[in-house]
């Protein structure tokens, strides 16, 4: 089978500078990916990449099967589900409906003088109850919480049932209950959606479901290691990766680092 991303020795610069350095990672359908490293190691320009967003210096990218620079990136970028919680430019009061809707045509806002279709609307209710959201499907994106807003840009990013979630730092700013409910958000959708795959930037390796099964480590631009979690997330690696002794542990699915004991 095809896989969903497939990046071989990729280089990235912009002004001048290395930001990707031999970069290759292949993700296959129903993969879960964590892609982690420490400030500045690459990890969003590296998601601009996989989200169909910038081109390679040198190098292949294919998304969804699709070499980039052979492929209109706005058209494969409307098969995908790119979500960052930092960019919401919304300007008008519309309800978490109205912004799940927007999905559907890959729009900020709703598209004016059209009307979501039956299919459309029950899509969109489906995916707002799977977020946890029911409750505040009416509500103004202004008086959302944080997290309210951060698992409606992910029901959004769902609504075209997009074979590949990329989710750019999606607990960040959340306090424990909101990290907890995002993660298990997401891991109802790993179950519900079998065949979907995804990539979740992090520095923090508490934030990652259970349900990540594989997982990238970046530093300066390039890779330290990718693979099974179970050969990638280790005490050593983690450690050499953010450039300090950590002890990590994992318990029911879960992971934790704290500094390593001298
Ligand atoms: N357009 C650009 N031109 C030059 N340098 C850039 C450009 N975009 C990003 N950079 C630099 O590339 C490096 C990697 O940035 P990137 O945002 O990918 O890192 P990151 O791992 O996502 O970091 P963070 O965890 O802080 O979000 C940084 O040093 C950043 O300043």
């Amino acid at each position: 089978m095809t896989p969903v991303l497939h990046v071989a020795d990729v280089d990235l610069v912009r002004d001048g500078r290395l930001l990707l350095n031999q970069i290759s990672l292949t993700v296959r359908v129903g993969e879960h990916w964590a892609l982690l490293g420490p400030n500045g190691a690459g990890k969003s320009t590296l998601l601009s990449l996989l989200g169909a967003v910038t081109h390679p210096t040198r190098g292949t990218v294919e998304v969804l099967g699709h070499r980039l620079g052979r492929v209109d990136l706005h058209e494969l970028r409307s098969h995908l589900g790119h979500v960052d919680p930092r960019h919401t430019p919304l300007s008008r009061r519309l309800s978490v409906r109205d912004v799940v809707l927007t999905g559907a045509t890959n729009t900020l806002e709703p598209v004016p003088r059209r009307t979501p279709t039956v299919d459309e609307t029950t899509r969109a209710d489906d995916l707002i109850a799977l977020l946890g959201l029911a409750h505040r499907r009416d509500a103004p994106w202004p008086t959302l919480s944080q997290g309210e807003r951060g698992r409606t840009l992910i029901a959004r990013a769902l609504m075209p049932s997009p074979r590949l979630l990329l989710l750019d730092e999606p607990a960040t700013g959340l306090d424990i209950a909101g990290r907890e409910q995002l993660i298990e958000r997401l891991d109802l959708l790993q179950s519900t959606f079998p065949q979907l795959s995804s990539v979740l930037v992090t520095h923090h390796l508490e934030e990652l479901p259970p349900g990540t099964d594989h997982a990238m480590l970046l530093r300066d631009g390039s890779r330290l290691a990718a693979g099974p979690v179970e050969d990638v997330l280790t005490s050593d690696q983690v450690g050499k990766c953010f450039d300090h002794p950590i002890e990590l542990t994992r318990l029911n699915g879960r992971w934790t680092v704290h500094a390593a004991r001298t």
